[in-house]
């Protein structure tokens, strides 16, 4: 009896065919590459990982984690990030590692969606993660490394919007004061849903100028003009740290030749809390949303009892082969048909090709049902068919 669910999936979940599956495994063999020559050597942590201590700690919202039992009743989740996972190995099994610690991965991530529709709840991410440097110059290396890894991949046209939530924090702890009345501010910023943090905002309890200066805040996007902008918003200790380490950010990316990829977003908020400082996002050209992120993390990890402060950065794969528009042409391919008296031809003159770097698909006649239909898919055609001994011509 058919199942009425047989041929659906799970919500956000996605099959990858052939197509698209080599085109994110270029795109993705040629980003690893590129990390490793940078010295960040690729890691695997499980997919599953305990609620209480990596689930918790990854910061994401609660209803986007997908949760299971294991045999002992303890709490597991799906690991919605890496760098928890991470943040959990440079505790436990590097712990005896010296700082800094530069590392990689490529991991298939899940994020429960609760609508139907386009957002996938699994994708893969690739990054990476630079442990224990506490300088703009760690800022700026996995900045720069996440550009040179996305033109490794073939994406030329992009740009990099950094902003700093210490700065964010600064501003909102100054004018609204109270953590719930920020968070909720940082909420409508984190969904980008500027209309309702300015309905929200002519709702509080504050003064004309205050309510200005908030909004003031929606419009400091641009080059490092806007840093200048931004100090006559809010100039308390914190805010000016946040921007003296902006500026040094933009010093070092100039040495990287960066500065024409980027615009100072000073409202950028995302969608992990355990960002402390410099945040920032790649896009593409031609899509709306973001396909890498990042930003440094300096709390996180004396959760794991080691404290030490960290930066890094993930590529969304998915959005990135959207980027990349074209998928890869398909290479050549020979289809042998023989019978089974001349097998042993067959194979090889496959071997032969095959060696020589070339795409052979082998198929016994007998097991084809519809030879029109399949010798219409290749572009060369070879036959090992009967009894006469001989070569198989390939009709070019
Ligand atoms: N883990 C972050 C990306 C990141 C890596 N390191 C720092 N941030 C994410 O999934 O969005």
């Amino acid at each position: 009896m058919t199942e009425p669910f047989m041929f659906e999936k799970p919500l956000g979940m996605r099959d990858t065919l052939p197509v698209l599956y080599e085109t994110k495994r270029e795109a993705t063999n040629s980003m690893q590459q590129m990390m490793e020559r940078w010295g960040y050597y690729p890691i695997e942590t499980p997919a599953l990982e305990y609620y209480d201590t990596v689930g918790d700690s990854s910061a994401i919202l609660d209803q986007q984690l997908f949760k299971l039992l294991d045999q002992q009743g303890h709490t597991l989740v799906l690991r919605p990030d890496m760098t928890a996972p991470i943040a959990r190995v440079a505790s436990s099994s590097l712990k005896d590692q010296p700082l800094p610690l530069r590392l990689s991965y490529c991991a298939n991530l899940f994020r429960a969606q609760q609508h139907e529709g386009g957002r996938p709840a699994e994708f893969e991410q690739l990054g990476v993660e630079l442990v224990g440097d506490p300088t703009a110059s760690a800022d700026a290396e996995v900045i720069a490394l996440m550009a040179e890894s996305l033109k490794a991949a073939g994406l030329t046209d992009f740009k990099l919007a950094i902003g700093h939530i210490g700065y964010v924090n600064a501003l909102l702890a100054d004018i609204v004061g109270k953590e719930e009345r920020a968070a909720q501010l940082r909420r409508y910023l984190y969904e980008k849903n500027f209309v309702g943090f300015k309905q929200h905002v002519k709702t509080l309890p504050v003064s004309s100028v205050d309510r200005d200066r908030l909004l003031r805040l929606l419009k400091l996007r641009g080059g490092i003009e806007t840093l200048d902008e931004a100090r006559t918003i809010v100039n308390n200790g914190r805010a000016a740290e946040a921007l003296d380490n902006l500026q040094a950010l933009y010093d070092a990316l100039e040495a990287y030749d960066l500065t024409d990829y980027i615009t100072f977003d000073l409202n950028l908020v995302m969608h992990m809390d355990y960002y402390t400082g410099v945040v920032f996002e790649g896009y593409g050209s031609t899509l709306g949303f973001p396909l890498s992120s990042g930003g440094r993390y300096d709390e996180l990890l004396e959760k794991f009892d080691r404290p030490a402060q960290a930066t890094g950065f993930g590529i969304r794969v998915d959005r990135l082969v959207e980027a990349l528009g074209a998928t890869k042409a398909k290479p050549e391919e020979t289809l042998i048909l023989f019978s089974s008296e001349r097998r042993k031809e067959a194979l090889t003159e496959a071997a032969k090709l095959r060696g020589r770097g070339e795409v052979v698909v082998l198929q016994d006649v007998a097991g084809a049902a519809d030879l029109d239909g399949l010798t219409a898919a290749y572009q060369h055609v070879l036959s090992y068919i009967g009894q006469t001994q001989g070569e198989g011509a390939r009709d070019e």
